[in-house]
């Protein structure tokens, strides 16, 4: 990789490996994944890339047959290996999955229910954050009026705004978004897009996008996997214009996947 490295990490992931069974789905990954920036995960179907992004926050350690190596380094500690506080790891690490899936409650419950798991109890404390995060994700003036109505009856791109608004509640340092826009219309991608311009002022994130074009737009650092391997990681504008392995190049300009 020709990017600077004096940058901070956020994860110093380092010679990862991770089986299902005996199907070995990533191999020697090391990746920094550097603070305040945004990471894109590309490569074909089934190459690793939700894997890869749901060990990040451990959330794939209870599939039956599962085995991991190597060291995932957050905040001073190995994540594999050492003792973690999963619901601390979680209100750090937050994710936002393909569709948005809001619990079946009202609006103002969806975002207070993580602060209140973590101890959140004043009204007034708990409507800031309700104001707060659904300013952040733009959704403020279209639902400030109906605070209290389902979020079953949001559109599918205000749920998925609710979501990432429900995963900044806890104020996390890092958000994983695993294809956040693969379900969605092109104007409610459009704005996702965008928050995440926003967003990465104040977060590290890491997306996994079968979307090219959205990984070279709103992306800093881009990761090509393929059969579980991570292939090349680099700049996004290098890995789109002018990539170091062969395979990069064929994936980017679409000659497979
Ligand atoms: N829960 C699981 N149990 C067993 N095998 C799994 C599980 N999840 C993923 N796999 C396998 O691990 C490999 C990587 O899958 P993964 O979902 O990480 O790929 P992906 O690149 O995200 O694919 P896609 O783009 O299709 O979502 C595949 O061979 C897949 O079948």
């Amino acid at each position: 990789m020709t990017v600077a490295t004096t940058k901070k990490t956020a994860f110093d992931v380092n010679d990862l490996n991770l089986w299902y069974g005996n199907n070995y789905a990533l191999k020697n990954i090391t990746f920094p994944i550097y603070d305040k920036e945004v990471t894109a995960i590309i490569g074909p179907s089934g190459c690793g890339k939700s894997t890869f992004v749901k060990t990040l926050n451990l959330m794939n350690r209870t599939v039956p047959g599962i085995k991991m190596s190597g060291e995932i380094n957050y905040d001073g500690t190995n994540i594999l290996s050492d003792k973690v506080d999963l619901v601390e790891l979680r209100k750090k690490v937050g994710m936002v999955f393909q569709k948005g899936n809001p619990f079946p409650q009202s609006i103002y419950n969806n975002i207070t229910f993580g602060p209140k798991v973590h101890g959140v109890k004043k009204k007034k404390e708990l409507d800031e954050i309700v104001e707060s995060t659904l300013k952040s994700v733009a959704l403020w003036d279209e639902v400030k009026d109906r605070l209290d109505a389902p979020a079953m009856g949001l559109s599918g791109g205000q749920q998925q705004r609710l979501c990432i608004a429900r995963a900044l509640a806890t104020k996390p340092e890092i958000l994983l978004m695993d294809e956040p826009t693969s379900a969605l219309d092109p104007i409610s991608t459009v704005k996702i897009e965008e928050l995440i311009g926003e967003l990465k002022k104040q977060y590290t994130i890491v997306i996994v996008t079968h979307n090219m074009q959205q990984a070279a737009r709103v992306s800093d650092k881009t990761a090509f996997f393929l059969l579980g391997d991570l292939i090349e990681l680099d700049e996004t504008d290098k890995i789109f214009s002018n990539p170091t392995d062969k395979r990069t190049e064929d994936y980017v300009s679409g000659r497979f996947g």
